[in-house]
């Protein structure tokens, strides 16, 4: 088994929940990507995207995807959902540790929409279609992986078909 467990799929899709729950359970650390970008600037994403834009979040989050792969620790590692846009992100996440993408349906994601909006810049000012678009366009970047989970239930059953496999 690769030493590090590692997160991806649309944002909501239960990265963050998710890995959570696989840490405690394994008993190893837990990072979250976005929490690690957060720190760096001292900022929330949506503050950061405002102030130094997508461009700029998107070349820390490499370079904090690089800096947490770096190492052999046993970690879960959960990414943002806009992560594997960056071919070099797919590749240093799959030769570093084994990727779980967790595959959500669009008529269950909908239910989790208003809850994300506030916090996730890339869906504000948005009409439900636009965002049914993103969701369509994106799911090409996450066909790179080791495993595909359905994460359409609750987090606890999520987490448990991963625990599975590891
Ligand atoms: N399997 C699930 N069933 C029901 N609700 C869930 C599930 N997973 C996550 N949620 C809820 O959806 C919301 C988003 O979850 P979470 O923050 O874990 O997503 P994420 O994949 O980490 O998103 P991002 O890519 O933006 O970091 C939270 O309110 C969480 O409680
Ligand atoms: O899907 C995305 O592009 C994003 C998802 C979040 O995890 C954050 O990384 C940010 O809001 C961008
Ligand atoms: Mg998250």
């Amino acid at each position: 088994m690769h030493k590090k467990i590692i997160l991806t799929g649309f944002m909501g899709s239960g990265k963050t929940t998710v890995g959570q729950l696989i840490a405690k359970e394994l008993k190893v650390p837990f990072i979250d990507v976005d929490e690690e970008i957060e720190k760096w600037y001292g900022l929330k994403t949506t503050e950061i995207f405002q102030q130094f834009g997508e461009q700029e979040f998107r070349r820390t989050e490499l370079d904090q995807v690089k800096r947490i792969c770096s190492n052999t620790e046993i970690q879960v590692v959960s990414l943002g959902g806009g992560a594997f846009l960056q071919e070099e992100i797919r590749n240093t996440c799959m030769e570093n540790g084994t990727v779980f993408y967790l595959w959500v349906s669009w008529d269950v994601w909908k239910q989790r929409l208003d809850s994300l909006v506030p916090s996730r810049p890339l869906l504000q000012g948005k009409t439900e279609n636009e965002i049914h678009r993103i969701f369509t366009d994106r799911q090409k970047i996450y066909n790179t992986y080791h495993f595909k989970i359905k994460a359409d239930n609750g987090a606890e059953q999520t987490a448990k078909e991963i625990l599975q496999e590891v």
